[in-house]
């Protein structure tokens, strides 16, 4: 199928290239000509595990071309709209400009054997509102609304080998015609036994946002439960994996530490709580701000632990943060908690010191005032404590006696628990993590 990408960031340059892969013949349009340059030279513009082979290998075949003019979207049947959603400043609504501007600029393109399917993460109505702005439009092209649920740093395995599709159509032969158009999108994915749900536009949009706000509430439950252990004396990594084994429960994100970040998820609770307020549904989302709330305090605990280790103030303090990003496996510093807390403990008045074994680019890009070195070693020198933000696998397997001759004194405060307290402690390393014994 020939399909036009609309939006070439973290989500829309991963699908492009992945439909690619799949056999597709892909054009990706972006207004940013930078980012359009790059992706054409086959380079990645960020940091996501596979992507580089699998762009490489999709501009190579011509199977994948990138380009700033939407005219060349007119030779496409399925139009996948996957522009960012940012949070609005003044409200934390989900600011819709880009969805539109790409939208109104698709428009002149498109013609009645058409599918336009919207990706990005938008309000519930979102999709209403476009639906009906195609049927005035004369082209007789259709809407789809297929939310995506990938992760970051599993970006292309969770393309190509989705949990689930979700298809949000119009009632009757158009939404049979637009199944029709997404089945043979996705064939591969669904010969592999993939499940869809197909529905209509308004509960498509609201599961992504459920799964978000869920993935939120899980996280920041578990914070909640840190915050009560550290009362008590008691040990949250203990309490998760005995939680974790109940099936009903799970396993999966109960990780308690420094909290949740990103493009997605922070952004995405406070939209969606807006958006609950303006269809008159406030109070039943009321338990979000909770949920924000709580992840707000992690990042405070975290700052307030380093002060304690810091002997009760950041006079004269060295402090290395080791992490920049998000989380691991990406370069993404999107409402990062780690670029947070570094920012709060040198607002704070400790010198603080960042590394990050990706992200320092961008963390320099968005905070110049951050210290930021490329190595390790580098930041850990003379620290009078260590603060561990981003549980990049590299700062997992550090060697506490190595690390233990750079730093002035040997402190670490491990803000994402995967450290092992025994071995640092061994090491002579004074060790606390957060809710943790
Ligand atoms: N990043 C993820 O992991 C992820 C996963 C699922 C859903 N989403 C959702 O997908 C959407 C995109 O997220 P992202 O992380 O890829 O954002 P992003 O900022 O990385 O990418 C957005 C891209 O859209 C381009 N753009 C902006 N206006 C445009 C226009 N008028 N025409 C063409 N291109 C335009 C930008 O230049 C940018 O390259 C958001 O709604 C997000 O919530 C993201
Ligand atoms: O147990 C956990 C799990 C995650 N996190 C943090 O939560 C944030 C988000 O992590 P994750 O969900 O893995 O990353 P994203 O790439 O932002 O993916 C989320 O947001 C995407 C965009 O909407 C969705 O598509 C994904 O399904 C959803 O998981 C990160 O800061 C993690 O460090 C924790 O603190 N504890």
């Amino acid at each position: 199928m020939n399909i036009s990408v609309i939006g070439c960031g973290y989500l829309g340059a991963v699908h492009a290239a992945c439909m690619a892969h799949l056999g597709h013949d892909v054009v990706g349009i972006d207004t940013d000509r930078r980012k359009v340059d790059a992706l054409s030279d086959g380079q990645a513009p960020f940091f996501e595990p596979g992507f580089p082979e699998l762009l490489r290998e999709a501009v190579e075949s011509g199977r994948l071309r990138f380009t700033d003019d939407f005219s060349e979207a007119a030779d496409s049947d399925a139009h996948f709209l996957c522009v960012g959603t940012p949070q609005r400043d003044e409200d934390g609504a989900a600011d819709l400009r880009h969805v539109d501007a790409a939208f109104e600029a698709l428009l002149p393109h498109l013609d009645e054997h058409d599918l336009v399917i919207g990706k990005s993460t938008v309000p519930v109505g979102t999709a209403e509102r476009m639906a009906g702005r195609l049927e005035t439009s004369g082209t007789g092209a259709r809407l789809a609304w297929n939310p995506e649920f990938l992760r970051e740093g599993f970006a292309v395995d969770d393309t190509l080998r989705p949990d689930r599709l979700v298809y949000g159509v119009p009632d009757g032969e158009p939404g049979r015609q637009a199944t029709a158009t997404l089945d043979s999108v996705y064939a591969t994915a669904l010969e592999a036994g993939t499940p869809q749900i197909v529905t209509d536009y308004g509960t498509a949009q609201l599961v992504k946002v459920a799964a978000n706000s869920f993935l939120a509430t899980k996280i920041s439950f578990i914070n909640a439960m840190s915050e009560v252990c550290e009362a008590t004396g008691s040990d949250v990594t203990a309490l998760a994996e005995a939680l974790g084994h109940d099936d009903r429960i799970g396993n999966k994100f109960l990780r308690a530490g420094l909290g949740f970040g990103g493009g997605c998820l922070p952004k995405d609770i406070r939209a969606f709580q807006v958006r609950a307020g303006e269809v008159g549904a406030d109070q039943a989302l009321s338990f979000l701000s909770d949920v924000d709330a709580i992840n707000t305090r992690s990042r405070e605990r975290t700052v307030e632990h380093a002060r304690q280790l810091c002997g009760g103030s950041f006079d004269g303090a060295r402090i290395a943060v080791l992490g920049a990003a998000f989380k691991p496996n990406s370069d993404d510093v999107r409402d990062s908690p780690a670029l947070d807390v570094a920012l709060r403990l040198q607002r704070a008045g400790a010198a603080v010191v960042v590394t990050d074994p990706q992200a320092n680019a961008n963390a320099v890009k968005a905070w110049p005032e951050l210290d930021v070195v490329d190595e390790v070693e580098s930041a850990a020198t003379g620290a009078d404590l260590v603060v561990l933000v981003t549980e990049w696998q590299q700062f997992r397997d550090l060697d506490p006696a190595k690390l233990g001759t750079a730093v002035r004194e040997r402190r670490i405060l491990d803000a994402r628990n995967v450290l092992d307290p025994a071995a640092w402690r061994e090491a002579g390393w004074t060790y606390r993590g957060l809710g943790r014994r």
